[in-house]
């Protein structure tokens, strides 16, 4: 490796944490590093001491905004919501969460007896004016603007989008990304058009459904894992274009680990695992190892975002092992403006 002394700051960071695990371990093996260590004690508290007081800020800061008294938390009563995939699983969770605030909700998805059958048990718990099912495929652009524009006409206003709807499929992996990221998108751009407020829009949040493994490649699932990581990078970067556009709407990622949907068989079977198929155990073995959530825990990740006005951008992760918490990125991976 080139002198370490003209590389960056965040790479000496990180090679002298690196070098500090060796240290710390140190059994004989890594002797060079621990002579290179013993040459340049200063220089690695130095790189601690900034970066633990610069992580420990961006922690305080988002402490000291979420679930404190002190951040503006909005109130969900009169709110209007459209939930894209929301009659099973994950996005049907959501729908109930939100309606038990008080939202009005439109549900839309491709499962046809499934949303009536959810708008009906809906109806009896919440009246017949508080949802609407809306039937839509988020890969026809021409249905989800339809829906986009039913549910306005409806409610009269739209505040809060949830471009839920995902697949997992590595055998069509084309339609894999058609629902999961460009069905995605066209769901933030249509949110944005009614949302901001340079439109007569009246602000609020789009949250879009990533994973964790948006955060960690999934060896088994590379076009599924392309598609979430698409998604936190999509949004990060449309949030930070929503600051600076003032348009008055935060645009958040969450990023669950395993939970117990229908998504979980598609692990078994051959025409979604494609030649992964051979490897479903690999994936269940995750799954004995992480957990699995009950779909009703990311419900109060969702909430959190749409109650706290302070986290535009940020990347929410709902684990079995930490629950609720934020993937940090250092200042070298800020949103370029
Ligand atoms: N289940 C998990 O372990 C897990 C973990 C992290 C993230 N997620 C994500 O959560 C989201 C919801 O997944 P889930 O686990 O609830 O799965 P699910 O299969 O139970 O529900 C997905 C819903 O989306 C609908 N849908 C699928 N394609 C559609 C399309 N083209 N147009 C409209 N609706 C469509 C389905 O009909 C279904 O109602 C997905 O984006 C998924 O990637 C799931
Ligand atoms: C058949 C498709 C199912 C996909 C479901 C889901 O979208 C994929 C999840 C993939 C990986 C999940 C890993 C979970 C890890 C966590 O539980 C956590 O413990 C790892 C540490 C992450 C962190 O907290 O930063």
């Amino acid at each position: 490796m080139k002198d370490i002394d003209s590389q960056p700051s965040w790479f000496m960071f990180h090679y002298y944490r690196e070098q500090s695990k060796i240290i710390e371990n140190f059994n004989g093996f890594g002797y060079e590093s621990y002579s290179v260590m013993q040459k340049r004690p200063i220089q690695i508290g130095i790189y601690y001491l900034v970066e633990f007081a610069r992580q420990e800020e961006q922690r305080e800061s988002r402490s000291s905004t979420v679930g404190s008294q002190r951040c503006s938390r909005i109130q969900m009563e009169g709110k209007v919501a459209l939930v894209t995939g929301g009659a099973q699983g994950i996005g049907k969770a959501i729908v109930r969460g939100l309606m038990e605030k008080g939202a009005s909700v439109a549900l839309i998805d491709i499962a046809v007896e499934k949303g009536e059958e959810y708008k009906n048990v809906l109806d009896k718990e919440f009246g017949s004016d508080k949802s609407l099912f809306i039937k839509c495929d988020v890969t026809k652009k021409d249905q989800l603007k339809d829906a986009f524009q039913k549910t306005v006409e409806r409610f009269g206003k739209l505040h809060i989008v949830i471009n839920n709807a995902g697949i997992n499929n590595e055998k069509n992996w084309e339609k894999t990304i058609n629902v999961n990221l460009t069905g995605m998108i066209r769901g933030t751009h249509l949110g944005l058009k009614y949302m901001r407020t340079q439109n007569g829009g009246e602000g609020g949040l789009i949250l879009n459904m990533s994973s964790l493994a948006g955060i960690m490649p999934v060896a088994h699932q590379p076009v599924y894992t392309a598609s979430k990581f698409g998604i936190i990078g999509f949004t990060r970067a449309i949030a930070a274009a929503s600051d600076v556009g003032q348009y008055g709407v935060r645009i958040n990622t969450i990023c669950p680990g395993f939970v117990n949907t229908d998504l979980l068989q598609t692990i078994d079977k051959e025409e979604n695992m494609g030649e992964y198929f051979q490897y479903r155990d690999n994936i269940k073995a995750m799954m004995d190892q992480y957990g699995i959530h009950e779909p009703t825990s990311v419900v109060q990740g969702v909430i959190d975002l749409i109650e706290n006005e302070n986290l535009n951008g940020a990347v929410m992760k709902i684990t079995v092992s930490a629950g609720i918490h934020y993937e940090e990125y250092g200042p070298q991976y800020q949103p370029k403006m």
